[in-house]
């Protein structure tokens, strides 16, 4: 069974085992960088993301979780966790904040404002249910959440919600350019990119088990193409036994 770590510095991690454990997966609190190498997938939490990084570089963990990213392994980061995943972040305490980077996008720290403003709203999620099923619509817990401003060509949005009224225009001070104003009237909460599945909300908290399914599946995915990508490269040498009758979901070393 793949084994699904849980970054657990800090914040909702043991909320993510919690919903591990309802649906029959195996996960495991990460707070080590050696323990990123016996992983198949991770889940870096909501909370709060200066102090998660400032732990995450106490226990010298952004290089091994950038090489982990850069290896194609799915990751799913929620709320302060898809602050960590984003390339670029706004609105954050000066100085700023070590990043691990990976998802092409700029994300705003704090966007729907303080902890006092934090909400609950129902989310429209097509793609969410035509891959797991059930309704269109999931719950979205949003505590002092941030929101994704702008995203790359190759990232898939999967949610996005209205700007809460009387939001105040927000600045944005990208160095060099000057300050433009976030004048939309709507704001990305949710996407993908390639094993990089990210939710400004914090799915670990309602009873939908489908978002960590779907992380779950992403994870079957892209063992199921490594393993396709050995078995061709092994009939390809023509090696006995060749492992065309074999369930893609066993591991692939005996
Ligand atoms: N619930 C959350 O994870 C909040 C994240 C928070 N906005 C931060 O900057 O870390």
């Amino acid at each position: 069974m793949a084994v699904v770590g849980v970054l657990a510095l800090q914040g909702s991690y043991n909320e993510h085992m919690a919903a591990l454990r309802r649906i029959g997966a195996k996960g495991v609190e990460v707070r080590k960088a050696e323990q990123l190498g016996a992983i198949d997938s991770l889940i870096i939490p909501g909370g709060e993301s200066t102090t998660m990084a400032k732990l995450a570089n106490y226990h010298n963990l952004f290089p091994a979780l950038r090489e982990f990213v850069g290896a194609g392994k799915p990751v799913w980061g929620t709320c302060a966790g898809l602050i960590f995943l984003a390339n670029k972040a706004v609105g954050q305490k000066s100085g700023g904040q070590e990043l691990v980077g990976g998802l092409d996008c700029t994300v705003h720290r704090n966007f729907f404002g303080s902890q006092l403003q934090s909400f609950e709203t129902e989310l429209s999620v097509p793609m969410l249910a035509e891959k797991e099923g059930g309704s269109n619509i999931c719950r979205g817990v949003f505590i002092r959440a941030p929101a994704i401003l702008e995203v790359g060509p190759d990232v898939e949005v999967l949610a996005d919600c209205p700007v809460p009224a009387g939001r105040p225009s927000i600045t944005i001070s990208a160095e060099g350019a000057e300050d433009e104003v976030y004048s939309k009237d709507r704001v990305i909460v949710a996407v993908r990119q390639g094993n990089i599945l990210a939710t400004a909300f914090h799915p670990e908290l309602t009873s939908d088990s489908r978002w960590h399914r779907l992380f779950l599946d992403m994870d079957k995915d892209s063992q199921a193409k490594a393993f396709s990508a050995l078995s061709l490269s092994t009939s390809s040498r023509d090696v006995e036994g060749g492992s065309k009758n074999k369930p893609l979901d066993l591991p692939i070393f005996e």
